[in-house]
């Protein structure tokens, strides 16, 4: 079995080996410019169109991240990338939801314990203590329910938050009110007082957290976006922030990337933000997610994490 990989900025070297070690029976090869030899499997993160296109006898791409979106983009304008039947998988989890749950908590508990106020107090020189939040108050609601909004979930029940998540069909998450599709988006938001973003990038959410979303949210509530920059019209979320309607924004993605020096983003006393870094690929756990699947796949047995072409994600 061969398998090629490309990655823009992993440590190819150590990627390769370990791959090699979790199966010793294939050759892992780092993809190159003209390499059109055979290949079963491509783990790929923004591969070049070359790389898949017209390739015969491919069983199978691993997207080396949780969104395939930059895939489906490129797949989008070169229909042939993908070989007709060869189906994209993408990583489940694989260590990424236990750092969205420590994103979300440690920033939910900060806005909670009022650390934002206090830092805004000392900056003043202003010693005064301030009412507690109650947690009836701090409804935590998660557009997107998936792999990592399953997670976050957890995590905040687990704090005795009231939570409560939206995606396209019902769940069933202990101590979470699940609410379902474009009809129940309205009774999700009402009460919402933090709104933590686990989307994918497709054409339903592109956009979806914008000024009319922002108004059905509970006064001084907060946004975290976790997912994509082109969920947010940073315009909308902006004019939240200085209305008062939002007391704070915490962002890892933005619609351009990195953040233009000039974004009003930047500058925002109320707006923090990271690189995109709430979950990153770990490379171990990664591998042994493929390394298992690939193997369940060569058995032909049934496994989890294929795209849906269909609905994008
Ligand atoms: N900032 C970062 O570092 C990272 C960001 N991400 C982002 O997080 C996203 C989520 O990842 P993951 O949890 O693994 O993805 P999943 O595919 O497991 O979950 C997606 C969720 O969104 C729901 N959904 C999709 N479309 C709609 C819609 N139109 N209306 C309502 N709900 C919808 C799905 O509903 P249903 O369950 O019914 O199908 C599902 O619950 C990724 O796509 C990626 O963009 C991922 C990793 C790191
Ligand atoms: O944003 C990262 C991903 O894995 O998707």
């Amino acid at each position: 079995m061969d398998i090629i990989f490309h990655h823009p900025t992993f440590d190819t070297e150590y990627w390769l080996n370990r791959l090699q070690q979790a199966l010793p029976g294939a050759r892992v090869r780092q993809w190159k410019q003209g390499d059109q030899q055979p290949a079963d499997y491509a783990l790929v993160w923004q591969p070049p169109v070359e790389m898949l296109s017209g390739r015969k006898g491919l069983k199978g791409v691993f997207a080396l991240g949780a969104g395939v979106d930059a895939i489906l983009s490129k797949l989008q304008a070169h229909p042939d990338m993908l070989p007709d039947g060869v189906p994209l998988f993408r990583l489940e989890d694989t260590g990424m939801g236990l750092q969205m749950q420590e994103y979300a908590v440690s920033q939910v508990l900060h806005w909670f314990r009022r650390f934002d106020d206090y830092q805004a107090q000392k900056l003043q020189g202003k010693w005064q203590p301030l009412n507690d939040y109650r947690r009836e108050d701090f409804t935590i609601g998660i557009l997107g329910a998936g792999v990592l909004g399953g997670k976050v979930a957890e995590s905040l029940v687990a704090w005795g938050f009231p939570v409560r998540c939206w995606s396209r069909s019902k769940k069933d998450f202990p101590g979470v009110v699940s609410f379902a599709g474009s009809e129940e988006l309205g009774s999700f938001l009402s009460g919402t007082r933090v709104l933590i973003n686990l989307l994918p990038n497709t054409p339903q959410t592109v956009g979806i957290i914008n000024r009319q979303l922002l108004d059905q949210l509970a006064d001084e509530s907060y946004v975290i976006n976790l997912a994509r920059g082109v969920h947010l019209v940073e315009a909308d979320l902006l004019s939240a922030l200085d209305s008062g309607k939002l007391k704070g924004a915490m962002l890892d993605v933005f619609s351009k990337e990195p953040l233009p020096e000039e974004s009003p983003l930047w500058g925002h006393p109320r707006v923090a933000m990271t690189p995109h870094i709430a979950a990153v690929t770990r490379p171990d756990e990664a591998i042994a997610y493929i390394a298992k699947t690939i193997t369940q796949l060569e058995k032909g047995e049934a496994v989890s994490g294929m795209v849906s072409l269909q609905h994008g994600y």
